[in-house]
């Protein structure tokens, strides 16, 4: 479990001591890793520091447990504390047997439409009698959209029109629930770009009229740090009940569910997982919390390494492993398949990569270019390269300093993945890796 962490930490606290108590020492050091990696999950700052010392706490005289060895107790510290804070089991919203009236709440573009699809789809499969009300007045298309939706799902659906008054929109519904019984009633209210005084006091007169048992409010994994806002200005305004977090298929890895939780105290109900109606799923926290941790696909990373030839990776220790390698390897590594794919397995990567990153002979060049501009010493030791430096060199190989950033962090998770693929590649490959197909690991992307 959490081999990625799990193997950094081990690294660092190993060198620190083997007491079988987790000294103070020790866990500060641990704990900076893990401040790292939720940031690098898109956890608020905030809410990463008071995780962080919460854990840190508990983490101090603690027992090294059983078999573990001190990296391995903390990461399990961390990944409990975190599975507790992301609500510890998945919990489902409050059904009875008639009168469930949820309001679907969210900033444009979170997937408020597509979600309320989804939920119609998962309900009627358990026996539901949905009904669908279209009430988001705010893009033309929306109500079209959940038209479509209802359509394929086969649920009928209540189009409110536009200036029509919540009274209105109450009596209709009513009249439609009467003529034709309904026992869970779902309402896709207008989105917003971002949060908007005049649509919130509209949403809360819907909602004071309506009175919906639950509220959710929609948030897109991929928004990161912006959702502990969101989630905080809708709950102060419409008093949210719970929360569905979409587009998890996505490379976010997760953050914005802990904050936009953290923020709320609010259960997560349900995670989209992709485009299509199916793709709604219960929302697990242990998955989550390994996600957030950056342990990323490890099992399908080993088993492409191991198909590999990696004599090439074998040349250096991963810790000597410089820039100039770095270019080296980039044209051998190649031989691995499309290593796009590759390094979106190995956690974190895919966002320490530059946008639109592909490796074609152009990014090549212009990694060529960024390392061609330092000097001798910089190439072999990175870290020394400072603000000033970063921004000459990205003036010198006519990029930016972002970019120049992307491709330090990228040669240090480079190196990280060195260390993984000598372990589990070549013969013996797997001996005396402990690394048991656990149940709860994140599901598998692409593949
Ligand atoms: N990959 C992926 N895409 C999703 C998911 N949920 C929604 N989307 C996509 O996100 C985009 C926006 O979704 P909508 O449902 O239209 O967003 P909305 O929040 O209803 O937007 P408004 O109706 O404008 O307020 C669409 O292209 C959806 O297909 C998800 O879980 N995974």
């Amino acid at each position: 479990m959490f081999e990625s962490l799990g193997n950094k930490l081990q690294d660092i606290l190993d060198r620190v001591g083997r007491e079988s108590k987790l000294t103070e020492a020790q866990v500060k050091t641990a704990m900076r890793e893990i401040r790292m990696a939720l940031l690098e999950a898109d956890v608020n700052f905030g809410v990463a520091k008071e995780f962080v010392a919460r854990v840190s706490e508990k983490a101090v005289g603690q027992e090294v447990m059983g078999s573990l060895n001190a990296g391995q107790t903390v990461v399990k510290l961390v990944h409990d504390e975190l599975v507790e804070t992301l609500g510890g089991q998945a919990a489902q919203p409050t059904l009875t047997n008639e009168g469930n009236l949820w309001f679907m709440v969210g900033l444009q573009g979170a997937g408020k439409t597509t979600s309320t699809g989804k939920l119609a789809a998962f309900y009627k499969g358990k026996g539901r009698r949905v009904l669908l009300v279209a009430a988001d007045t705010q893009r033309p298309a929306a109500r079209d959209q959940l038209e479509v939706l209802a359509k394929q799902v086969g649920v009928p659906v209540l189009k409110v029109a536009d200036g029509e008054t919540p009274q209105e929109t109450r009596r209709r519904l009513d009249e439609h629930l009467r003529a034709d019984f309904r026992d869970l009633v779902i309402v896709d209210t207008a989105g917003r770009l971002q949060i908007d005084e005049a649509l919130m006091d509209q949403l809360s007169d819907l909602q004071t009229e309506l009175k919906p048992t639950e509220t959710l409010l929609v948030v897109d994994a991929m928004t990161g740090q912006e959702a502990l806002n969101v989630a905080q200005t809708f709950d102060a305004r419409v008093k949210l009940s719970g929360l569905v977090i979409t587009k998890m298929d996505g490379d976010a890895r997760g953050g914005a569910s802990l904050s936009a939780r953290s923020v709320t105290g609010k259960p997560i109900y349900f995670a989209g997982t992709s485009e299509k109606l199916a793709g709604l799923e219960p929302f697990y926290p242990d998955r989550v919390a390994g996600r957030i941790l950056g342990m990323g696909d490890v099992m399908g990373l080993i088993e492409r390494a191991q198909q590999a030839d990696l004599k090439a990776m074998e040349v250096k220790k991963p810790g000597d492993f410089d820039l100039e390698d770095l270019l080296t390897q980039l044209r051998q590594i190649r031989k691995m398949g499309p290593l796009g794919d590759l390094m979106k397995l190995i956690p974190g990567m895919s966002r320490a990569l530059p946008e639109g990153f592909t490796v074609d002979e152009k990014q090549i060049q212009r990694i060529d270019a960024m390392i061609s501009s330092m000097t001798a010493k910089e190439r072999h030791n990175p870290k020394i390269i400072d603000g000033r430096r970063r921004k000459r060199i990205a003036a010198g190989s006519g990029v930016t300093v972002q970019d120049i950033n992307k491709l330090l962090k990228m040669h240090e998770q480079m190196k990280e993945m060195m260390k993984m693929l000598q372990k589990f590649s070549g013969p013996g490959a797997g001996r005396g890796m402990k690394l048991p197909r656990q149940p709860n690991l994140p599901p598998s992307r692409g593949r």
